[in-house]
């Protein structure tokens, strides 16, 4: 296995037991791979489950079929995986940003983008010259580093969120609308730290609904149907 990530025959239903156990099967026999520094594109209607196959992806949801990603050098399997390993992955291998910040009360800004680094064995001082780089970039005030995320507005939310994201290089990073409520010259930020992370190998997966921004990154796209095709653009 040469790519950082490989899905094969990917099946997510869900049954709603308080409704009458309808089944809805939102992911069917997906199989894609993405090869590093290339950029994924999922495409769809609303609904199609692009959020639930990045969610299928980082473990939230338990899906059927197989998830291969190269951990330490080494093949792994996700599906199945002991949650220790799924620990291991996330901390070492597999980044994740979702639209919105999880806010732990009392934790400052600059805490809560350091920990990716710190949780990898980081020193505190190496971290934080990074966050406070990453943190001047995306235009979050530095009166504001010191204090916690949880009244900040929401662009500002997320801004913070997509600095934890990119505090550390990740073999493959899943990136929910990570433009979406970002004025024009925090989008350009964030499509140059997508252009740099592929640039050192990053396999990123993404959603973007901001049409512009898709075609920045795309290298290809992954139609929810199940069909491929390259970037036109
Ligand atoms: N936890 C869940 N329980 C039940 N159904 C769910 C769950 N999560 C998603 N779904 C259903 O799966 C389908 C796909 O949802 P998903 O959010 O993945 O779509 P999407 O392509 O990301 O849509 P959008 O572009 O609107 O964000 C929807 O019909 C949704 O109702």
């Amino acid at each position: 296995m040469n790519n950082p990530i490989e899905v094969r025959d990917l099946h997510k239903r869900f049954t709603l037991h308080q409704q009458q156990g309808v089944v809805l099967r939102v992911l069917e026999g997906l199989s894609f791979e993405v090869r590093a520094g290339e950029c994924l594109v999922l495409h769809g209607r609303s609904g199609a489950g692009k959020s639930t196959l990045l969610r299928s992806l980082y473990g939230n949801y338990l899906a059927d079929g197989s998830i291969r990603i190269l951990h330490r050098g080494a093949p792994m399997e996700l599906i199945g995986a002991a949650p220790r390993q799924v620990l291991a992955v996330r901390r070492e291998t597999l980044g994740y940003v979702s639209q919105f910040l999880r806010v732990i009360p009392r934790v400052s800004c600059l805490d809560v983008v350091m920990e990716p680094a710190l949780a990898r064995g980081w020193s505190r001082e190496r971290a934080e010259v990074r966050a406070r780089q990453l943190l001047t970039r995306l235009n979050i005030p530095e009166r504001l580093w010191t204090l916690a995320p949880g009244t900040f507005s929401g662009g500002e939310q997320q801004r913070v969120n997509l600095a934890r994201g990119f505090m550390v290089e990740w073999p493959v990073l899943l990136l929910d609308e990570p433009t979406a409520s970002l004025d024009e010259a925090n989008r350009q930020v964030v499509l140059q730290l997508i252009a740099e992370a592929k640039a050192d190998g990053t396999a990123v997966i993404g959603i973007f609904h901001d049409r512009a921004a898709r075609e920045a990154v795309a290298d290809r796209y992954l139609d929810m149907t199940g069909e491929e095709y390259a970037n036109a653009s």
